[in-house]
């Protein structure tokens, strides 16, 4: 047995995005789903998945961090629903042509470019309401460091 597939079957093997990205290539080749998986199929199909995820939390109310009040089934469920997601998320990335993880490598810096640290410590305000945005927001008042 190769070292990778041992690992696969202990469970240790790292996921990353490129592994899901050809696991569900796969999937949908082995089953000849290709035909079904266009980018606005996968996109409704996950927004469905959204929709299973939130009904897990609908109703709840505010829940604590880490769950410590779920049982093991729901924490299950929970992570089943959160799978479908990122798994429609990784496929209709790949059948759009994006890659995924090059994408949100790119997003993080741009967001850290839009909310600096100095500007936007312990605020939680859109990045228009920081003071170097004012030309965007003129009418905006307050601003990303209000409140500190
Ligand atoms: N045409 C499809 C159908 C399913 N899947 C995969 C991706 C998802 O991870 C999962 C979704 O399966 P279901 O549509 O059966 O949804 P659930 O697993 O949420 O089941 P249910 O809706 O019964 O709760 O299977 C897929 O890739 N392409």
């Amino acid at each position: 047995m190769s070292l990778s597939s041992s690992r696969a079957m202990a469970g240790t093997e790292a996921v990353t995005l490129e592994s899901l990205r050809k696991k569900m290539a796969d999937f949908a080749r082995e089953r000849d789903w290709e035909q079904f998986h266009s980018p606005r199929n996968l996109l409704l199909a996950m927004v469905g998945e959204v929709g299973e995820l939130s009904e897990i939390f609908q109703w709840k109310g505010e829940v604590a961090k880490g769950l410590p009040d779920w049982g093991e089934d729901e924490k299950q469920h929970l992570g089943e629903e959160l799978s479908d997601v990122l798994l429609y998320l990784v496929r209709l990335s790949d059948m759009c042509g994006v890659d995924l993880g090059k994408a949100a490598l790119r997003k993080l810096d741009l967001n850290a470019a839009k909310y600096p640290v100095h500007l936007c410590k312990g605020s939680s305000g859109k990045h228009t309401d920081n003071p170097s945005d004012a030309n965007e927001n003129p009418k905006s008042g307050g601003g990303a460091t209000e409140g500190l």
